[in-house]
C-alpha cells in the first residue's frame, strides 16, 4: 500500500506550484508555503498564477482537499515529514546563484522545527549547497539527528511541466543518509512503481506512454552536480547548433537537415537542437553563469561555458542584424512581433530573448506591436505600452501595417496561421522567422519574403529591401 507523506513545499513559482500540485496529484498530504500573502490568498480563492497545460485541473482537483496553501511556514514544519525548499536562486552580479532565499528559509525552518524531518533542496543550486544549509540548520541551534538534507533538482520545463513532473525521464535522489533517501523513494513511489498510471484520470505521459520513472541515488553534492550540468550540456547543445547554423548560412547548407542527419545519431539525439535567435529564461541563462561561477571558484578550467554563453549573446545580435539587413534601416520602422515569451507554453518573459530583441529594436527606432497568446499580462511590466510599444488581440492585428512580421517565440499556435491574410494585413510582405516555425516553400508560396535561421533565403534580403525603398 502506498505510504502517505506528510509534504511542505516553500514557493509557490513555476516549480513550487507544480511540484505541490502534483505531490497531491500522486497521493500526499501537501502544504504549499509562500511569503507573499497575495498569491496565498489568490491560489486559495481558486486562481493558478502562471500558464502551465494541466495545472489549473489539477489545482481544482485538490485544492482544499489533499493541496491547502499557506503564508505560515512554522504551521506547516510542525506538521512536516519532507519539507521541500523551491524558491529562487537568481543570479547576482558575479555570476553567481544568490542564495540568500534559500538561507532564510532554512533558518525559518530551522526556528520551528519539532520533530525528525527530511528538507529537501529543490531548488537549483550549486555544489555544497546541501552542506550549507545543513550547517545553517546547526547554527541556529537545531541538534544534527532531528533532521536530514536532501538534493532533489527538478527537471521540468515550462510549458510542459505537470507531464515532466509526472512522467521525469529520471528522478535524481542525494543524499548521503538511507533514512532521508527512503523518504524520497516513498515519495515518488506512485511514479517509480507506476501505480500512479492505473488511475482513470492520471494525466497521461507524452504520446500516451506511461513508463514508470528510474530513480537514481546518489552523494547529495552528485545530484546538485548533474543538475547544474544538466542544464550547461543542454544550453550548449542549443549554441552548438546555432553555431552550426551561422555556417549553413555562410554557405546556403540548410541547418534543419543538418540538424535532423546529426540527431539520427542515437548517440548525439535530436532533441535541443533547434536553431534560433538563442536561449532565455530563467534557467539557462543563470544556471550556465553559476556554474561556470563553482569552476571559477574551485580552480577548474572551464571555458567551454564562456563560448556557450558568448555563442548565445551573438546569435541575439545576429537576428537583429538581419532585421535590420531585411529593412535597410529601422529608425521609423513599424515592426509586427509574435511572441514576448521565452518560449512557447508559457506565460514567462524572465530572460526572454523575445523582450531583448524588442528592448534593442524599440532603442534603434522601430516602433513594435507585439502579440502573444499568454505573455503579454506580464510583459506590460517591462515594456509600458507608449509611442514605440503597443499590443495586439491577435497575430493578424499585429501585422496590421507592418513593414515586416517577426517571429520571436515558438508558440504551436503560430505555426497554423493563415500566410495570406497575414500577407494582406503587413505593408510590406516580409516575415523574418526567428524559431524556424515553417517551411521556407510554404511561406514563400504565400508571396511572402521569408528570413529564418540558418537556411537559404529565397530571395537576397538586401535586393528586396532596395526594391521596396525605390
Ligand atoms: N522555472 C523552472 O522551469 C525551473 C525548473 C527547475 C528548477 N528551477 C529552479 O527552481 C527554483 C525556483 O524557481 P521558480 O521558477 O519556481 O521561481 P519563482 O520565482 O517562480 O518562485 C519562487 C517563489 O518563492 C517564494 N519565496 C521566496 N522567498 C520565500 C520565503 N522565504 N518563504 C516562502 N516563499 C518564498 C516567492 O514569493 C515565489 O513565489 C530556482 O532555483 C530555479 O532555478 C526552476
Ligand atoms: O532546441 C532548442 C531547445 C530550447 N531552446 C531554447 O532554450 C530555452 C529553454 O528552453 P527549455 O529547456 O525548453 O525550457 P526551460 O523551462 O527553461 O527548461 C530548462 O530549464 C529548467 C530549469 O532548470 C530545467 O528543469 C529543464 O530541464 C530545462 O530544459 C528557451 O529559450 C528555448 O526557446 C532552443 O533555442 N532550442
Amino acid at each position: 500500500m502506498q505510504k502517505k507523506v506528510r509534504i511542505t513545499v516553500v514557493g509557490s513559482g513555476y516549480v513550487g506550484l507544480v511540484a505541490a500540485a502534483c505531490f497531491a496529484e500522486i497521493g500526499h498530504d501537501v502544504i504549499c508555503v509562500d511569503n507573499d500573502q497575495s498569491k496565498i490568498d489568490a491560489l486559495k480563492g481558486g486562481a493558478c498564477l502562471i500558464h502551465e497545460e494541466f495545472l489549473p485541473e489539477l489545482l481544482d482537483r485538490h485544492r482544499n482537499g489533499r493541496l491547502q496553501f499557506s503564508a505560515n511556514l512554522a504551521e506547516a514544519t510542525a506538521g512536516s515529514d519532507a519539507i521541500f525548499i523551491a524558491v529562487g536562486t537568481p543570479q547576482s552580479d558575479t555570476g553567481d546563484a544568490d542564495l540568500s532565499y534559500v538561507e532564510a528559509v532554512a533558518s525559518e525552518i530551522a526556528r520551528h522545527l519539532t520533530h525528525y524531518t527530511v528538507i529537501v533542496e529543490k531548488s537549483t543550486v550549486p555544489v555544497y549547497t546541501n552542506e550549507w544549509i545543513r550547517r545553517t540548520l546547526e547554527r541556529n541551534g537545531v541538534e544534527r539527528g532531528m533532521f536530514d538534507v536532501v538534493s532533489n533538482p527538478e527537471f521540468l520545463r515550462e510549458g510542459t511541466a505537470v507531464r515532466d513532473f509526472l512522467h521525469p525521464d529520471r528522478i535524481v535522489v542525494g543524499s548521503d543518509k538511507q533514512e532521508a533517501a527512503d523518504v524520497l523513494s516513498a515519495i515518488y513511489a506512485p511514479l517509480t512503481d507506476g501505480t500512479y498510471f492505473d488511475g482513470e484520470s492520471a494525466i497521461p505521459g507524452p504520446l500516451n506512454t506511461n513508463t514508470p520513472a528510474p530513480i537514481l541515488h546518489t552523494s547529495t553534492k552528485s545530484a546538485e552536480i548533474i543538475k547544474h550540468a544538466s542544464n550547461a550540456f543542454l544550453a550548449l547543445k542549443i549554441s552548438f547548433i546555432n553555431a552550426v547554423s551561422n555556417l549553413c548560412e555562410a554557405t546556403d547548407a540548410n541547418v534543419e537537415q543538418v540538424a535532423s542527419g546529426m540527431g539520427l545519431d542515437s548517440r548525439i539525439g535530436g532533441r535541443f537542437l533547434r536553431p534560433g535567435i538563442g536561449y532565455g529564461g530563467s534557467c539557462f541563462p543563470k544556471d550556465v553563469a553559476a556554474f561556470r561561477s563553482v569552476a571559477d571558484a574551485l580552480g577548474v578550467d572551464f571555458s567551454l561555458l564562456r563560448e556557450v554563453e558568448s555563442i548565445n549573446i551573438e546569435q541575439q545580435k545576429r537576428f537583429l542584424r538581419k532585421i535590420r539587413s531585411a529593412l535597410w534601416t529601422l529608425r521609423g520602422k513599424k515592426l509586427g512581433v509574435l511572441g514576448l515569451a521565452f518560449k512557447g507554453g508559457t506565460d514567462d518573459i524572465r530572460d526572454s530573448p523575445a523582450i531583448a530583441l524588442i528592448q534593442m529594436l524599440i532603442e534603434e527606432g522601430c516602433t513594435v506591436c507585439a502579440f502573444d497568446p499568454a505573455g503579454m499580462e506580464r510583459a506590460h511590466a517591462v515594456l509600458p505600452v507608449s509611442a514605440t510599444m503597443s499590443y495586439a488581440a491577435d497575430a493578424y492585428e499585429a501585422a496590421m501595417e507592418a513593414d515586416a512580421l517577426l517571429i520571436l517565440t515558438d508558440w504551436d499556435e503560430f505555426c497554423d496561421l493563415d500566410l495570406n491574410r497575414i500577407k494582406l494585413n503587413l505593408r510590406y510582405p516580409t516575415v523574418l522567422d526567428g524559431r524556424n516555425l515553417f517551411d521556407p516553400k510554404t511561406v514563400s508560396g504565400a508571396g511572402l519574403t521569408y528570413v529564418s535561421v540558418g537556411r537559404p533565403t529565397a530571395h537576397p534580403i538586401r535586393e528586396h529591401a532596395v526594391k521596396q525603398t525605390a
